[in-house]
């Protein structure tokens, strides 16, 4: 085809791009062995000042310790493009660590290979982009010259003794039939050849990818796994999953991906990665121990993960980010305060304590009610069951009511516990002895 097609029935442009439903489904399928890879260093560091060589090796600590016994983050992927670069990932090779594997990122030419090479690294990823956006508007090439340029990348790769890793760039927007299953096709031949299984990632790069095994190709992530593995013969241990934000779905579909074929899914930590960024490996992780009910993660490495972004990188984590904001498991409405006094989990998503070092807290405003003050003064005190002070216990009542009145002038702040600490002292005056 010498004119792109741009799928227009489905991506109008001027309007949000269509989800279409043809009415058939296709079946969950999967894999045995599901896990985890990363792009911390790659597509992560794409979105925001680069890592010093002591912060990669620091945060390649860190991801291994998460990794647990069972090499759940499977591998990590590097630039090989400076000196730098290659200084990082000689400094994390010397750990020695099983997990994650090292693997490249390189552009595709010949001397990159056996830059690949002479580190000893032997998985590389290589950019095959597979839209008509991308084939004909970006590149300029027609999809038979794309082909052949991909093809000729991969067996130089192979001829070297390295895996290659095709990144399909696009391919919730590309033409599946037209290009995807081909290009795979051929792939799966070359593996076969080369006794070296090509490695395929799936790239949402715009975020297009929905979770509906009902819609059409090319943005149901479950058509398309199932479309390629039934079409094509792809191992599930050769696919793998890479998403991207735009449309608040990454980690609906990468836990789709799992679902229906894909052994591996990239993400990154804290989610950092193009534009609205990648899967956040946290968000992995929990949902990893969802489907498979492994318990080998350290989870509370996540915790230690999130302070060394803030207080080492100077990142300021949304305070609402799922199981690393500074209010992911915090209350502040009376409502719920009253819950959570009686029995924590009626207000938790789950042992936030154990799991992640992060005990539910509640925050004080006006909209804490007594009990929000009690459980902050029962928190404090540490004390715990019978022997907590009731919400009706008059110091608390007198606190609220102080409480109540920081508002009246249009506070918009919680209370700090400094300024709580100073009422308690007032109010409870025999659990609290002036300092
Ligand atoms: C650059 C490519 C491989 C990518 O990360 C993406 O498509 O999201």
């Amino acid at each position: 085809m010498n004119e792109p097609n741009l799928l227009r029935e489905q991506f109008p442009y001027e309007t949000p791009p269509l989800i279409a439903f043809d009415g058939v489904d296709v079946p969950m399928s999967r894999p045995a062995d599901i896990f985890i890879t990363d792009t911390t260093f790659r597509d992560g560091q794409q979105a925001r000042p680069p890592y010093t060589v002591d912060q990669i090796v620091a945060l390649f600590d860190l991801l291994h310790r998460l990794s647990g016994p069972r090499g759940v983050i499977r591998q990590t992927e590097f630039f090989l493009y400076s000196e730098k670069d290659r200084q990082a990932v000689r400094a994390c090779q010397e750990r020695g660590y099983a997990f994650p594997e090292i693997t490249a990122w390189i552009r595709a030419v010949a001397n990159d290979f056996q830059l690949v090479k002479a580190m000893g690294i032997r998985e590389t990823g290589i950019l095959t982009s597979c839209s008509d956006y991308h084939i004909h508007l970006k590149l300029g090439l027609n999809r038979e010259r794309a082909m052949a340029q991909y093809v000729s990348v991969v067996e130089s790769a192979l001829s070297e003794g390295i895996r290659p890793r095709c990144h399909l760039e696009d391919v919730t927007r590309a033409d599946v039939y037209g290009f995807v299953v081909p290009f795979v096709q051929r792939l799966v031949t070359l593996s076969e050849e080369s006794g070296i299984p090509v490695k395929v990632r799936l790239c949402d790069t715009m975020g297009y990818g929905v979770s509906y095994p009902g819609a059409t190709l090319p943005r149901s992530v479950p058509r398309l796994l199932h479309t390629l593995r039934t079409e094509t013969g792809i191992a599930s241990a050769q696919l793998e999953w890479h998403g991207h934000n735009d449309f608040y779905k990454v980690l609906t579909n990468a836990a789709t991906a799992w679902l229906y074929g894909c052994s591996g899914v990239n993400g990154t930590l804290l989610g950092f990665g193009e534009r609205t960024g990648n899967t956040p490996i946290e968000g992995l992780l929990f949902e990893y121990m969802g489907l498979t009910g492994d318990t080998s993660v350290d989870t509370r490495i996540v915790t230690e993960i999130a302070d060394y972004f803030e207080r080492e990188l100077g990142y300021a984590i949304p305070p609402m980010t799922p199981f690393v904001g500074r209010s992911f498991n915090v209350t502040a409405a009376g409502i719920h305060a009253d819950g959570v006094i009686k029995n924590e989990e009626i207000y938790n998503i789950f042992d936030t304590a154990k799991l992640l070092d992060r005990p539910l807290g509640v925050l004080v405003t006006d909209k804490a009610g007594a009990a929000g003050v009690a459980h902050w003064v029962n928190r404090r005190l540490g004390l715990a069951g019978d022997a907590r002070i009731d919400k009706r216990h008059p110091g608390i009542a007198a606190m609220y009511d102080w409480v109540v009145a920081q508002y009246e002038d249009g506070r918009t702040t919680s209370l700090s516990d400094d300024e709580l600490l100073g009422a308690a002292r007032r109010h409870l005056p025999e659990w609290f002895p002036p300092a």
